[in-house]
């Protein structure tokens, strides 16, 4: 989603470990095993068939492609315009993943289908102002990690999550508001689907 360019400074020590003061995010949720293998099986078959869009910000092409229902998101002109509707396929998931974050499946306006190929990556940004206070999002195909991090007074705080295959998140509260979050290379093929709301004007 869009991001917002931050200082750089090496994220990882020379062990890969992040650089920083540990510090769980306050409305970071983790749920492992939110869909079974079997449901991970179908639905990978469901988003494997899907045609998938390239992402350019900035002049550059991302390796990683979506697809967007309900609410389209332009990475260019930060306008959000009406995308076709969610599949049916996905309407359980974004039932398990509302009743994770405590709101209403139909809040989530927007799912977000992100197909990440090996080595793909998400950089540190926040998801867009213009989408609600709750993100949820589940992991299929290979483990990835989730890294988090938020700068206070002079100190870096760091978190770092691994999203299982089947695992769910949610980021809410600061999670979603203060801290910046990245996925660094995929070791192979991964899909996440992310939800969004839309903010209330
Ligand atoms: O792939 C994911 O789980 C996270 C994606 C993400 O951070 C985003 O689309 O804003
Ligand atoms: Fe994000």
């Amino acid at each position: 989603m869009a991001r917002q360019r931050v200082a750089a400074t090496a994220t990882v020590d020379l062990m890969g470990r992040m650089r920083g003061v540990q510090e769980r995010p306050a409305g970071l949720t983790y749920q492992p095993e939110l869909v079974s293998s079997d449901e991970e099986r179908l639905l990978l078959t469901a988003l494997g068939a899907m045609d998938y869009r390239e992402i350019r910000m900035h002049g550059q092409v991302a390796r990683r492609t979506v697809r967007h229902f309900g609410v389209d998101y332009d990475y260019g002109s930060f306008q959000l315009t009406e995308a076709e509707a969610l599949p049916v396929e996905l309407h359980e998931v974004r039932r398990r993943c509302a009743d994770l974050a405590g709101v209403a499946p139909a809040s989530f306006a927007q799912a977000l289908v992100t197909r990440y190929p090996p080595g793909a990556v998400i950089g540190w940004h926040r998801d867009a102002p213009a989408f609600g206070p709750t993100v949820a999002g589940v992991s299929l195909g290979a483990a990835c990690l989730l890294r988090l991090r938020r700068d206070t007074a002079g100190q870096r705080r760091v978190y770092e999550v691994e999203l299982a295959p089947r695992s769910a998140y949610v980021l809410a509260g600061a999670a979603r508001s203060t801290w910046q979050h990245s996925i660094p290379p995929v070791p192979e093929l991964r899909y996440s689907i992310t939800f969004r709301q839309l903010r209330r004007p």
